[in-house]
């Protein structure tokens, strides 16, 4: 059995030696590479801040990036995109490597040719300076061109450790098969680089093998164009805003643009083919992240066996901001296609369950969406990080170094420290404006406090670049003096070794996102802070705005901040610093067992385990897999039994649906003599269930006497043999929630024309089946039924669509309470009866839909428990079921079997 495990980036990739490109470069030891002395930039970049860092003769401090001149884009694709290359904003992955830029990978061709005049070793350069990485040896002058492909073609290349994708993810993988959780695993993901230039050539296929024998690794190839599509545009442009709401309301948003929509289809095609061609029987398929929302989807049309999990990194927004993106609809069902789809906190779990009833009108509950013929469990567990690697890493020598440097040069300074990707939703810019508004207030705390904020570009630069380098320079020329810089902003990335020692010395770590999934670095900055590596420095303060993930978990031991109040972070930076260290350490406790409980090893296998059982559970209940009803089995068990109970749902059962929204005068004389049949032995009690009103049943069923009813799916039941109906429900309850929902239906009702009201004594219908425009009807009615959800929530009442209506019914009362309510009060009938053992040593349940699900679940848990000898669950049509056994011939399949077993004696 193997785990694939999906995700956009593989975490390795490849490494051209390209003629031209230094040997040095790749014969450098790991010190070497470490150490190497810098070579000065030939301009002085414009974002970085002058430093008054000066490094020490033995320690290099990081290149920085070369001011290349400005010259027009190759790299614009003809859709107008730019090619961008991803790269890593949460923590450096754990190995000591070269930060480095793209200098040795093929150049996209999703670009339109570039002037003849433009070399492509300054656009590698500036590639490098907007990437932010580490100095590059500058190659041999190349063209983007055949010339340029052949050099690829030929060139010797190397696997190396990938710097983009998700860190925290692999970091999980990595602990997870190490602790003996995950054996036999296969990575399945693209090299993030283009690859049109090897296309066709023996490199290409040497690397594919290479990576599949020697790294368990299937690479994904999509042409340049439609990785870009898909990456830069649609999932940078769309997803990502979106997702962490950027609401498209804004003007320069690009949510409403869906032309690189087909790019995102194709390459998440890409890597359902690859996954199908792999998959065996027994093998699980993992997918992860925002990037490939469509592949679980996918594989579920070629593979309906296949045991497929999905997990969002990301957060998920509110339906509000989700239901504006163009294809909504197409991005849930592809979810879907999943057997177990799990988010990091729970709120991403209810917007989910709420966007999936609203906008694809299917039932939702705490578990899990319903779907016409299969269930998908929804799940929230969050994930960490590994701190056995993290332990190891910071006990190395470059870390001590690093440390010996800052404590000389940040000597009798407070530090609050960050590293964030630079984009909108990191907050970089908020908290730059608090920082400033702290100094501003607090006059003693200036000389003495420095924030050092690592800033990694998010693409092309833009306003935000430009605005938090204005405010750093604000800040600076304000409060700098000849001995103190009060920000020290680097627009790079550092390297492993610096960021340990970054969360080793600080005193707060501040982390201000407008959103995110979860926020790892949080996690390791909180381990860092054991006091293990410096004994004096320890049990710093945790800043974290409120809208991560992470800060849901930590119960506000950490210093909790709505990042838009800037007033709020500010003083929560001076709390950070003044606080006493007893109340440091007690917060600091309490957050390192959450960080050290919740590892990125045991979410992972939590999430495995987790599938195997919906997987298995999902199972039980499908329609292909749960068995006939045997004919000759039941037959044996009934005559066998002296006190049988049946509990029939009416339509769909033992009548076909009428119009539901009319009322059937008659049942058809054949579902009436089949019940008096069963009724003529007196060993048998028959209930019919159905949603119903009272008088309704009446009308239908006055021909059938002794005949009990339950109606308006268990809000009333009227016993064998009684004239009286008894009401199960709380009046006053119903006509306190009727209240509340009539207005919501009566304003949906206006605006949709050809739909109407129907109003029964426990429950509201809002029907639509018959409304002018069917389409704009059903959204109505969607957004009718979320709006009563959540309007009504603490009214113990819930909005579910059937077919063609939306139904509000209360949640206390049920055709399974009903049921219960009826086998209890033949346990108590029949007590002082010394003769059986049992009330009842029969009970056949027959139903067909959503509401006969609850009745079969807990009839069969009768049957588990050994209360009831004989039990069985029979279920119609294509739903997944909780039922025993199935009936394929319908109605007529009901009838029959009812008729059968009233001629047995
Ligand atoms: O920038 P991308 O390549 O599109 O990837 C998005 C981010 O993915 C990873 O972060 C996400 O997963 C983390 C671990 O579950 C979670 O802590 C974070 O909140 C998520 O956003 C990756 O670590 C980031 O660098 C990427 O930006």
């Amino acid at each position: 059995m193997t785990v694939f495990i999906c995700s956009l980036f593989l975490p390795k990739t490849i490494q051209f030696n390209l003629p031209g490109n230094s040997r040095r470069r790749h014969t450098l030891t790991k010190r070497q590479k470490a150490f190497e002395p810098p070579k000065p930039p030939a301009v002085p970049p414009v974002d970085v801040q002058p430093s008054l860092f000066t490094p020490r003769p033995d320690i290099t401090p990081p290149h920085t990036p070369v001011d290349e001149p400005s010259s027009p884009d190759p790299f614009a694709n003809e859709d107008g995109f730019r090619i961008q290359f991803p790269h890593s904003g949460d923590s450096p992955t754990d190995k000591t490597k070269i930060w480095g830029g793209r200098a040795d990978q093929p150049k996209s061709r999703a670009s339109t040719p570039p002037p003849a005049d433009i070399f492509e070793s300054s656009r590698t350069l500036q590639k490098a300076t907007e990437m932010g990485r580490r100095g590059i040896d500058k190659p041999r002058t190349l063209m983007r061109s055949e010339s340029h492909d052949k050099v690829f073609a030929t060139a010797q290349w190397r696997v190396v450790d990938a710097d983009q994708g998700n860190g925290g993810l692999r970091n999980a993988a990595l602990a997870a098969a190490r602790d003996g959780k995950l054996s036999d695993y296969t990575w399945v993901g693209t090299l993030g680089m283009p690859t049109d230039a090897l296309e066709g050539t023996q490199q290409k296929q040497d690397i594919e093998d290479t990576l599949a024998t020697e790294y368990d690794m299937l690479t994904v190839f999509c042409s340049d164009k439609d990785f870009d599509g898909h990456y830069t545009h649609f999932c940078k442009q769309m997803l990502w805003p979106v997702f962490h709401y950027q609401i498209p309301d804004n003007p320069k948003s690009k949510a409403y643009e869906d032309h690189s929509w087909k790019y995102y289809v194709k390459v998440n095609q890409a890597f359902a083919d690859k996954i199908i061609q792999n998959w065996k029987r027994g093998d699980v398929i993992w997918i992860h992240d925002y990037h490939l929302l469509l592949v679980p989807g996918m594989i579920r049309k070629k593979l309906p066996e296949a045991k497929i999990g999905f997990f969002l990194h990301v957060a998920f927004p509110s339906s509000e901001v989700f239901r504006c993106l163009a294809v909504r609809k197409e991005l849930l069902e592809g979810m879907l296609g999943a057997n177990l789809i799990g988010f990091q906190i729970q709120e991403y779990t209810r917007h989910f369950l709420l966007t999936c009833s609203r906008i694809l009108t299917v039932e939702a509950t705490p578990e899990g969406i319903q779907l016409e013929d299969r269930f998908v469990d929804v799940v929230h567990n969050a994930i960490g990080i590994d701190p056995v690697s993290l332990n190891k890493h910071r006990e190395e020598n470059e870390v001590r170094k690093w440390l010996a440097v800052m404590q000389e040069r940040y000597q009798g300074k407070k530090l609050i420290v960050a590293r964030d990707k630079l984009d909108h939703v990191r907050g970089v810019r908020q908290k730059l404006l608090a920082y400033e508004l702290f100094l501003n207030k607090n006059p003693e705390w200036r000389e003495n406090t420095v924030l050092i904020q690592v800033a990694l570009s998010a693409g092309e630069p833009t306003e935000l670049d430009a605005a938090v380098s204005d405010i750093v320079t604000r800040v600076n020329s304000t409060w700098a003096n000849l001995a103190y810089q009060p920000v020290v902003y680097l627009k790079q990335d550092i390297d492993y070794a610096q960021y340990l020692a970054l969360l080793t010395i600080a005193d707060a770590l501040m982390i201000t996102s407008q959103r995110e999934g979860m926020n790892l670095t949080s996690h390791e900055y909180l381990f860092c802070q054991d006091g293990k590596i410096l004994p004096d420095k320890k049990h710093g303060s945790l800043i974290l705005s409120e809208f991560t993930g992470t800060s849901s978990l930590f119960g506000r031991n950490e210093l909790s901040v709505n990042p838009w109040d800037y007033r709020q972070c500010a003083d929560a930076i001076k709390q950070a610093l003044e606080m006493g260290e007893e109340e440091k350490t007690r917060r600091w406790e309490k957050l390192y067992q959450s960080v050290a409980h919740q590892t990125g090893s045991h979410w992972f296998s939590e999430f495995l385990s987790h599938l195997d059982r919906s997987y298995e559970e999902q199972h039980k209940r499908d329609q292909t897999y749960v068995p006939r009803l045997s004919m000759s089995s039941v037959t044996a068990k009934y005559t066998s039994s002296q006190r049988r109970l049946f509990i029939l749902d009416y339509e769909g059962t033992l009548v076909s649906w009428g119009p539901v929204n009319q009322i059937i005068p008659v049942s058809p004389q054949r579902t009436l003599d089949v019940l008096n049949d069963l009724l003529l032995d007196e060993r048998n009690t028959v209930y019919v269930m159905s949603g119903r009103r009272p008088e309704e049943l009446d009308r239908v069923f006055r021909r059938v006497p002794n005949l009990g009813l339950i109606a308006e799916n268990g809000c009333f039941l009227k016993d064998c043999g009684q004239e009286q109906w008894v009401a199960m429900a709380d009046a006053d309850q119903i006509t306190n929630w009727k209240e509340s929902v009539k207005p919501i239906m009566q304003y949906y009702l206006e605006r949709t024309p050809g739909t109407h009201v129907e109003e029964r004594r426990c429950s509201l219908l809002f029907h639509y089946n018959n409304a002018e425009d069917y389409e704009s009807a059903s959204r109505q009615a969607s957004d009718c039924a979320s709006h009563v959800n959540d309007a009504c929530e603490s009214l113990r009442v819930h909005a579910v669509a059937t077919d063609g209506a939306i139904v509000v019914e209360p949640l206390d009362w049920t055709k399974c309470t009903a049921a219960q309510r009826v086998f209890k009060q033949l346990g108590e009938h029949m007590k002082s009866d010394e003769v059986h053992e049992q009330p009842v040593d029969f009970l056949m349940v027959v139903g067909d839909g959503r509401e006969d699900e609850k009745v079969f679940k807990w009839a069969n848990s009768l049957g588990d428990q050994n209360q009831i000898k004989n039990v069985i669950t029979v279920s119609l049509g294509s739903r997944s079921t909780e039922a025993a056994a199935t009936l394929t011939q319908g109605v007529s399949g009901v009838l029959n079997c009812l008729q059968r077993l009233a001629s047995v004696s």
